[in-house]
């Protein structure tokens, strides 16, 4: 069984996201979104918004399922099985810290990392700059899956 780990924060999950996890899951037996828990950070959606967003934006995709996890990512992989890191590269300016986090991961345990160019449509794209559009009223959907905007639209209302 090969499994591969797509890691990340997912504050939420954009469709950059999506396109990433969806091609690695036709590469691979079964993927595992882990969603990193950052205790220095807190977030716009709570873990388990994230988790839930994420559930419902990959229901289509039956060989990928979403976990969250804090520590090392190594130590999130060998726990799941899964020897590969799947990571998305939007451009130049993400290789050097993803190469420096990719040759420790190997260093502390073997897990390799598998990069995959982003789709030219979301190279752009993160959530924190999503997140800004729809906080100024931009429209965002051709970014979110439907199911994140109503519920970013909604938080950003609160706050
Ligand atoms: O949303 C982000 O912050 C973010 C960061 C790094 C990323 N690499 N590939 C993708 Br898609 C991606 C998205």
């Amino acid at each position: 069984m090969r499994r591969a780990v797509c890691p990340g924060s997912f504050d939420p999950v954009t469709n950059g996201h999506l396109d990433i996890i969806g091609r690695a899951s036709r590469l691979f037996d079964e993927v595992i979104i882990g969603v990193l828990i950052n205790q220095s950070k807190t977030g716009l959606f709570t873990i388990e918004e994230r988790l839930e967003m994420l559930r419902e934006a990959t229901a289509p995709y039956e060989n990928v399922r979403v976990a969250s996890f804090h520590g090392l990512l190594v130590d999130f992989c060998r726990a799941q099985g899964a020897a590969v890191v799947v990571k998305g590269l939007r451009a130049v300016s993400d290789f050097d810290y993803e190469l420096q986090m990719a040759q420790m991961n190997i260093g502390l345990s073997g897990v390799e990392t598998l990069f995959m160019p982003t789709n030219p449509l979301y190279s752009f794209l993160s959530s924190s700059l999503v997140k800004d559009v729809v906080k100024w009223g931009g429209d965002a959907s051709s970014y979110l899956p439907d199911n994140v905007l109503a519920r970013l639209v909604g938080r950003l209302k609160q706050n």
